[in-house]
């Protein structure tokens, strides 16, 4: 199995670009490597003897451009090369660099784009320190308005290489070639939008050092999880595997229970039960088979069933309603220290109460699944949770403020634990925006915990397979079909 891929903000990268030069590879000869890395890259987007305009900025981006165009250039392109800002500008390596290439050096302004045919963009890096505006807005536009396809050196310029987000203005790339490792803005939103498909280039740096300066933050691929998947052997029994139980809405709302119990059961759960208001426990019989049936009135009626400690996971929220009931059905679960998955109405009833979830979950393995907006309803109040630019930092704050694990949704869903991990879950589509697609992934969570998988590898395998579940069926899907999707993804993973 392959290690679990490590993602390294900005000033981790530059931490670990320290600690290769102080082991021996000169800063110079990482940017060769660098350059080289656009270079092969750039051949497998411009046939030969084709045109390439390298936009270099005036920091080490723009270094990694000056190479790259020296070596294109030897390989019998046609290159032009615009410079951001002067010459007499550039410092360390990037002057250095500037100085091997032999063509001419043109006001970025007067670059002809419109007849290149590969532009590669090496403005900025992760050294991006303000939004975009003027002479550097103006470029950008006319890169990316020049229609011809683009591939970003690091990543694309005007992309926040710490969050993703657009300062001001940002290229629109084919295709990104970074170094060493992705950086988050090559995950979250919009920067993976804007990045195309992207390469990481082995420059030398091993992943001792970058594990020694990143280490908390991951791509979330099953490489993070798969060794905390159950494999059941032959002499397992349904007991063993876990009792996961899903608390229904009233007569009218009992549809999101029923598909997170269904996805408990398809990912392993041993046995599954849909615990019911009296009101609604017809809908639910007429509905169920292998998934079993409670009556459950309020909060004391799910005390009364926790009773059983075989009840080892529970989920609460889709379809509870926003009300005290709800708080008070949460209560009861955290004090029978079950595994808990809380979503949707769980959440949202504690809007502007946050602080009676301060440290709540720290004596049961909990998971948190909100979207944005209920996100920012449960942490009204807690700019120190809201406020922070990175997606990461938000859902680690909060993780860290609650003890739970909190998966913040999206098409760059986040997953934070307590102890500061985070990973990055990049395989969503967007045919996943279907009513009761939470619901479904709450159920897979919840199913994986109740067969001891721990909090953060169930969030971020519940939100994987969710991931490919979706993906492997495309256009027309709806939450009814994900849970029959999973075995399809279990049997790639567990073969
Ligand atoms: N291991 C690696 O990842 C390697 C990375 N390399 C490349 O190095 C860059 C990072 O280089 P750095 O010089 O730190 O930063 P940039 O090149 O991205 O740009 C910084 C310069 O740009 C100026 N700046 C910043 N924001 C703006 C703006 N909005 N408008 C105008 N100018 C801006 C900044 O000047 P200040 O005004 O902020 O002082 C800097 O001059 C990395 O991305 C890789 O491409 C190495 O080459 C190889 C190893
Ligand atoms: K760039």
């Amino acid at each position: 199995m392959t290690a679990p891929e490590l993602v390294l903000t900005p000033s981790e990268m530059k931490q670990a670009d320290l600690e290769a030069m102080a082991r021996g590879i000169p800063g110079i000869e990482l940017m060769r490597r660098a350059g080289r890395a656009v270079a092969d890259s750039a051949e497998k987007l411009a046939s030969p003897g084709s045109r390439i305009a390298v936009v270099s900025g005036p920091g080490q981006n723009g270094g990694d451009g000056f190479v790259a165009a020296t070596i294109l250039a030897g390989r019998g392109y046609r290159v032009s090369l615009g410079l951001l800002g002067s010459l007499d500008r550039l410092t360390g390596d990037a002057a250095e660099a500037a100085r091997d290439w032999t063509g001419a050096v043109v006001p970025i302004e007067e670059l002809p784009l419109q007849e290149a045919d590969l532009i590669v963009d090496a403005l900025f890096g992760t050294g991006l320190s303000r939004d975009l505006d003027g002479a550097t807005r103006h470029a950008v536009d006319r890169m990316n308005g020049s229609g011809r396809p683009i591939l970003a050196v690091d990543l694309p310029s005007g992309i926040d290489g710490g969050t993703g987000a657009v300062r001001g203005i940002a290229v629109k790339a084919v295709r990104t070639v970074t170094f060493a490792a992705r950086k988050p803005c090559h995950l979250l939103m919009p920067g993976r939008a804007h990045a195309g498909l992207v390469e990481v280039a082995d420059i030398g740096i091993g992943r001792d050092i970058l594990a020694a300066k990143g280490g908390s933050l991951f791509g979330n691929d099953p490489a993070l999880w798969l060794a905390s998947l159950p494999r059941p052997g032959l002499s397992s029994h349904k007991y063993e595997r876990g009792h996961t139980l899903v608390a229904s809405g009233g007569a009218t709302r009992t549809g999101a229970a029923r598909l997170a119990a269904r996805a408990a059961l398809r990912i392993g759960s041993g046995l599954v039960t849909v615990a019911s208001p009296p009101e609604a426990l017809g809908v639910n019989a007429a509905h169920l088979t292998a998934i079993m049936l409670k009556g459950c009135d309020g909060p004391e009626g799910l005390h009364a069933i926790l009773q059983d400690a075989r009840f080892n996971a529970v989920v609460l929220g889709p379809a509870l309603g926003v009300h005290a009931g709800t708080r008070a059905m949460v209560a009861v679960a955290v004090q029978a220290r079950r595994n808990l998955v809380l979503d949707a109405d769980a959440l949202t009833s504690f809007e502007g109460l946050a602080s009676e979830l301060h440290g709540a979950f720290r004596h049961a393995p909990t998971v948190l699944t909100p979207h944005d907006g209920e996100f920012a309803r449960l942490f009204k109040g807690h700019p120190d949770i809201l406020d922070p630019e990175s997606k990461i930092e938000r859902a680690r704050r909060a993780a860290a403020y609650s003890g739970a694990v909190v998966l913040l949704k999206g098409a760059d869903t986040v997953i934070a634990a307590p102890d500061g991990r985070a990973a990055i879950n990049a395989n969503g589509t967007p045919y996943l925006a279907t009513a009761g697609s939470g619901d479904t992934l709450c159920g897979l969570i919840a199913g994986l915990m109740a067969q001891d998988v721990p909090a953060f590898e169930a969030a971020c395998a519940g939100a994987w397979i969710h991931g490919e579940a979706g993906a492997s069926f495309g256009p027309g899907l709806i939450s009814e079909d994900l849970a029959e999707l999973v075995p399809g993804v279990l049997r790639g993973l567990l073969r």
